[in-house]
């Protein structure tokens, strides 16, 4: 059986509002908006590898959250599983760096403004049940 591999996705949040990355690769996928983060490298924990990730794609320093529960299954053997997280006091302020070429940030009304990867709006549906929270 092939091993599954996990990419992490973050829910990076700040003040209520989700941010949103449109990838600008591969073909298949550019155009698309998703949540940042990447796949978890072996010998990693999937709260390090969503730092990482998000430094090396985004440029800025953060913290790692809750998870947010389920995990999504995206072309084999690859799964979607989702953190929240934050900035860290001092970071530098999200840039596409890496993979992207545009970044929104979405406030909870705004949150379908954006054509989200098919695969990814289950995990975007869970995140949009979180913000509802009061
Ligand atoms: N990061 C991320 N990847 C996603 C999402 N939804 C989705 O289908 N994917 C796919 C795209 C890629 O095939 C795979 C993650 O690859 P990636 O390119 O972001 O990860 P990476 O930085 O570790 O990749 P690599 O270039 O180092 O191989 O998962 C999502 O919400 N976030």
């Amino acid at each position: 059986m092939t091993e599954r591999i996990v990419v992490v996705g973050a829910a990076l949040l700040d003040d209520g509002r989700l941010l949103a990355a449109r990838r600008s690769a591969p073909p298949e996928l550019a155009g698309r908006w998703e949540l940042p983060g990447g796949k978890v490298e072996p010998g990693e924990t999937p709260e390090a590898a969503l730092v990482r990730e998000l430094r090396e794609e985004l440029g800025v320093e953060t913290e790692t959250g809750e998870r947010v529960p389920g995990e999504w299954p995206l072309r084999a053997p690859y799964v979607l599983k989702v953190w929240t997280a934050h900035l860290l006091p001092g970071s530098p302020a999200p840039k596409p760096l890496q993979d992207h070429d545009e970044l929104r940030w979405l406030t909870l009304a705004e949150l379908w403004d954006v054509e989200w990867l098919d695969q990814d709006v289950p995990a975007v549906q869970k995140i949009e049940g979180r913000l509802r929270l009061p």
